[in-house]
């Protein structure tokens, strides 16, 4: 466990940046294995109402074929693979916690982004805590609390790891802004426990 993190919220939740955590040549051969072997299927979700497919590409991995409803639609997750069980052990020694199940998203360039929200699904342990792997192009990252509005941001870099813990969700929402300067993707994992 690495003792040399602290906390970037101020107050109401947790979340540990650990800058990265393998060399570029690591992330970069990670980065182009799951491009290739992840099946990477466009997003659908509800907002407003609406069933809307999104750019940005989603694949959702676990010990067991879970059901997972996010954004307001239903997945089943897909057998682990050999890297992505790799990248499972490397996030767990790096935090000290156990994750059964890992979410993926692929952003093709800045014009992709995913919008406020939190991950409470109530499928989720409760406060249980997140991993953020991060491949491909350094975006911005960002924490805006529910109540009193305060916004903090950081670049998640390649081959970094960003954990979120305690009552982050509850308190704070989190987004991946979009960017027209971004022109390269990006490839993010979370790690979680689902309950069940
Ligand atoms: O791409 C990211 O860094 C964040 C993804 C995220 O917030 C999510 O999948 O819930
Ligand atoms: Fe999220």
């Amino acid at each position: 466990m690495d003792l040399f993190n602290s906390n970037i919220l101020p107050y109401d939740g947790e979340v540990n940046y650990y800058g990265y955590i393998m060399s570029n040549e690591k992330a970069h051969y990670y980065f182009k294995k799951l491009l290739e072997d992840i099946k990477w299927k466009n997003d659908k979700a509800i907002i407003c109402g609406k069933m809307i497919i999104t750019k940005r590409k989603v694949a959702w991995y676990a010990d067991k074929p879970f059901e997972y409803t996010y954004s307001k639609t239903t997945k089943k997750a897909l057998p682990w693979t050999k890297e992505l069980l790799e990248l499972k052990e490397i996030v767990e020694k790096h935090t000290g916690e156990t994750f059964n199940s890992c979410l993926l998203n692929l952003y093709y360039n800045g014009e992709e982004g995913m919008a406020w929200h939190s991950d409470g699904e109530k499928d989720l342990k409760k406060n249980g805590a997140i991993g953020s792997l991060s491949f491909g192009a350094d975006r911005k990252f960002s924490f805006k609390h529910k109540n009193t509005k305060q916004s903090i941001s950081i670049i998640l870099e390649k081959g970094s790891l960003l954990v979120m813990k305690g009552e982050t969700q509850t308190h704070w929402l989190h987004r991946l802004p979009p960017s027209k300067k971004i022109i390269t993707p990006r490839i993010n994992l979370t790690f979680r426990t689902i309950l069940k």
